[in-house]
């Protein structure tokens, strides 16, 4: 294969002529004057195109029948971004002759075709014109369409005009042809696709998402995440920097990263899934917190964070987990998990015993959870400021480490944090360390866990406060409930099912009452759940980690070696050199 698709021939760029060579893996030319070599490994190019073709702003084609523009990805190290920065790179070669041009042009294609065989060719694009700073519609239509269409990606583009709209859509409709589904907006847009994949494809493969113990079969769809929210944690935690034209070049070379996610149950009821947080106490109080102040933005966050700080709570809770094995990993191991994470393709190799990549989706080993060798339960009980579950490190601008720096995308695990209940000062302390590289588990009154499942109980005689909590929060236990076709049901309409602007409650709905503490005489004793981002209507919960049942269209970080190789003198990027071998 290698062999059929290497070319070498002398082309010009500008007036220095250079020696070109297509080898299998890679593109190179070296001028020949200068002694200097851009190179661009194959699955790195975007599009190959005749004649002399600009595409940003806008794009010119200025024809010459002897002319053919490469684009590529150039990694830009600007802002301290360490090369995770992605543009679009741009050549233009003139050939000695038009047969030159177009053989080049072909053996280009043909190389690009054959190197990165998950590129999508459809993609249906959800944009929320309301996530973030509202910017999702000029985001797509001035930065990613362009690059979709240079790729030959057709899209069809749905702008959103309510909640769980995208969420509706990949439920029911017509999904075939389509390689993979894209999102412009922040967790929440997120978050819909990925209950909207897995339950269709739950549904079609006929299983009961309500058992907690059914093994989930794995989404066929990859899906893209174009950040345009608040947090863009998922986007930040899978790429590395938040930035539309980097996650658009990923969606476009086909890149692969498979995910973990985790199933929340309450009594035999499936509630919903989660890849980045199920937090309680801190988490769900800021949250709940925050949803009163949507129309801050982001900032909303900060606000909320410094409130909920200064109401100085913390909730009684019995916490059960199941350890996942202590041979493979341990949460303060110290490790992060970059592109090629050895570990998370060692339970690739698992899931997918017959399949040279991850792109053979419904081959998976499955085990269903009561036989996954379940070992034994560990129970806590106390007085903890909150109690979190994430499946990977949950790194945002935030907290460029994360909620659990070591935890991995893809190991089938997640890894439990417990902050019991602490002075003022100290849980302050927890708090900043993930705004920074001091290790926020080490601290007298934190523990962490990598696990395969935890159970969230109240002590006896607080139920009933459970209950007085969730109602009256979004998502309250009398409005929707998952049904077994994977469904929503409920008699009220759920605050995010409302459009922009008509979230207002009255005081006595609208004043948490986790916060009470600030206003009020009483202060209640039971938290809400945050799971990535939507406020849980259950207090008493099992949560399970699914090994990769979803794919992104994403790499993982690249370590800061590969990562700042701008194309230029060879320097190989490490990703594919472990691909090759
Ligand atoms: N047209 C729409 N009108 C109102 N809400 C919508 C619409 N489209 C999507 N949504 C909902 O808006 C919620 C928030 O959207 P999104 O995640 O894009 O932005 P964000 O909240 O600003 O970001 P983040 O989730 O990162 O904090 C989502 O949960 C989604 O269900
Ligand atoms: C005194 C300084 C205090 C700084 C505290 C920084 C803590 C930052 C931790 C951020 C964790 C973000 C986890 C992500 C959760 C998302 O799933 C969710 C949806 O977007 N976001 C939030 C904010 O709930
Ligand atoms: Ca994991």
């Amino acid at each position: 294969m290698e062999t059929d698709l290497r070319l070498e021939s002398s082309l010009w760029v500008g007036n220095k002529r250079h020696r070109a060579v297509l080898t299998g893996w890679y593109f190179n030319w070296t001028d020949v004057d200068k002694k200097k070599t851009i190179s661009v490994p194959v699955a790195e190019v975007v599009g190959v195109e005749e004649g002399q073709v600009q595409v940003l702003p806008q794009k010119t084609v200025v024809e010459k029948d002897k002319d053919f523009t490469v684009f590529y990805v150039k990694r830009s190290s600007t802002g301290g971004s360490s090369g995770l920065l992605w543009r679009l790179g741009q050549t233009q070669f003139s050939c000695p002759s038009r047969v030159l041009r177009d053989q080049w042009i072909k053996q280009l294609r043909t190389a690009v075709k054959t190197h990165s065989p998950l590129r999508p060719s459809k993609l249906l694009v959800f944009i929320n014109p309301y996530g973030g700073k509202k910017r999702g519609r000029q985001i797509y239509s001035s930065l990613v369409a362009p690059l979709f269409e240079l790729a030959g990606i057709s899209s069809n583009v749905i702008v959103t005009e309510r909640a769980n709209q995208a969420r509706d859509h990949l439920l029911k409709k017509d999904l075939t042809d389509l390689d993979g589904v894209v999102c412009v907006g922040g967790d929440g847009m997120f978050s819909e696709l990925l209950h909207g994949l897995i339950d269709r494809t739950q549904q079609e493969a006929g299983l009961c998402v309500n058992d907690p113990a059914v093994a989930l079969q794995p989404c066929p769809l990859h899906i893209g995440i174009i950040p345009a929210g608040s947090t863009d944690c998922v986007c930040y935690t899978t790429v590395g920097v938040i930035d539309p034209v980097t996650s658009a070049l990923h969606i476009v070379l086909g890149d692969s990263q498979p995910l973990d996610v985790c199933s929340v149950h309450h009594a035999s009821v499936l509630v919903r899934y989660s890849v980045s947080l199920v937090g309680y106490g801190f988490y769900g109080d800021v949250l709940a917190e925050s949803e009163k102040h949507r129309w801050m933005g982001p900032l909303r966050y900060d606000y909320s964070g410094t409130m909920v700080y200064l109401s100085n709570r913390s909730y009684q809770g019995v916490v059960e987990y199941l350890p996942a094995d202590p041979l493979l990993s341990s949460p303060r191991d110290k490790t992060r998990c970059l592109s090629g994470c050895t570990l998370c393709s060692r339970s690739t190799e698992r899931l997918f015993p017959n399949s040279s990549d991850s792109g053979s989706l419904y081959s998976a080993n499955f085990s269903s959870f009561s036989n996954d060798s379940e070992g034994e339960w560990v129970r806590v009980e106390g007085s903890f400021r909150c109690v979190s579950l994430t499946c990977m490190s949950s790194s945002c601008p935030k907290s460029p480490l994360g909620l659990s720096p070591s935890a991995h995308l893809a190991d089938g695990t997640g890894d439990l944090v417990l902050v019991w209940d602490t002075h003022p000062l100290g849980f302050l302390k927890f708090l900043h360390r993930h705004t920074s590289t001091q290790d926020q588990f080490d601290l007298p009154f934190v523990e962490v866990h990598r696990v395969k499942a935890i159970r969230f109980s109240l002590p006896s005689g607080k139920e009933e406060e459970a209950h007085e909590a969730v109602v009256g929060q979004k998502g309250g236990p009398d409005e929707e409930v998952y049904t077994d076709t994977g469904s929503w049901s409920g008699s009220q309409q759920r605050l995010s099912d409302r459009g922009p602007g008509q979230e207002t409650r009255s005081h006595q709905k609208t004043v948490s009452p986790f916060l009470c503490g600030l206003c009020c005489s009483k202060s209640p004793s039971v938290s809400v759940w945050n799971c990535d981002g939507e406020i849980l209507p259950f207090t008493e919960i099992l949560c399970r980690v699914h090994c990769q049942l979803v794919h992104l269209y994403a790499r993982g970080i690249e370590d800061g070696a590969a990562a700042q190789n701008s194309n230029e003198d060879d320097t190989r990027c490490e990703r594919r050199c472990i691909l090759h071998k």
